[in-house]
């Protein structure tokens, strides 16, 4: 199984709702949350998601890259997102939130920046939806695939394997037709792409060219 996020840092904001009907193929879409605090970059706030969430034809994959969780972590789940992700560098009580986000109706992911260590986490897989390993520092789009972080992915895709849970495995940053097997391989299942969907040629075109390098991987988790 292989999902396919667009992510929509990569839209055009002042075409939005365009953009979302561009992408109608794909599987989730991935709504980057910034407050250029938690990353130096700034992008929308609750609002701009709740709207996205009234026009989009796919389901909304949140990814807060903010501080103070807690406190607003809850407010998009509120808003009918399917999943809400925030990171585990922005909470000392990430099990709690996840548990106020199922309640809340959204499934709740955990993300870990290229630097942090995944197993303080992996005993408590089964509290989590998803587990997002970014592949580039957090904050802008079109930066360089970090094949480091590999190890951190199948480390992740060993412990979900064992506790024998259905954790998604999710990847984000510099994602691409040659990148999207190497995550694969390493036992990645759902796929952030900004710049490979809203660069050059048809969005509806890039995401199936993702899916079929993705499935052409030998290697299925
Ligand atoms: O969260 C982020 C960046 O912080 C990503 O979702 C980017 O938007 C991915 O963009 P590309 O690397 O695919 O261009």
């Amino acid at each position: 199984m292989s999902r396919i996020n667009p992510s929509i840092l990569a839209a055009d904001f002042v075409n939005m709702q365009r953009d979302l009907e561009r992408i109608a193929t794909a599987d989730y879409v991935h709504v980057d949350v910034m407050d250029n605090h938690f990353v130096p970059n700034l992008t929308f706030g609750p609002q701009m998601v709740g709207r996205i969430q009234d026009v989009s034809p796919i389901p909304l994959d949140v990814h807060l890259m903010i501080d103070d969780v807690d406190r607003w972590a809850p407010d998009y789940a509120r808003l009918g997102a399917f999943s809400v992700t925030f990171h585990a560098e922005a909470t000392e009580h990430p099990i709690e939130l996840a548990r106020t986000l199922r309640s809340l109706g959204s499934r709740a992911g955990i993300a870990v920046k290229p630097g942090t260590p995944v197993e303080p986490y992996l005993d408590y897989l089964a509290e989590f939806d998803q587990f997002l390993v970014m592949t580039v520092e957090p904050g802008f789009g079109g930066q360089s695939f970090m094949s480091e972080t590999m190890a951190k992915v199948e480390r992740v895709r060993s412990a979900v394997r064992d506790a024998e849970t259905d954790v998604w495995l999710q990847v984000d940053g510099g994602i691409d037709r040659s990148t999207i097997g190497i995550a694969k391989a390493a036992g990645a299942d759902t796929f952030v792409a900004g710049s490979a969907v809203f660069g050059a040629g048809e969005a509806s075109e890039n995401i199936a060219a993702l899916r079929a390098a993705a499935h052409d991987h030998r290697h299925d988790v």
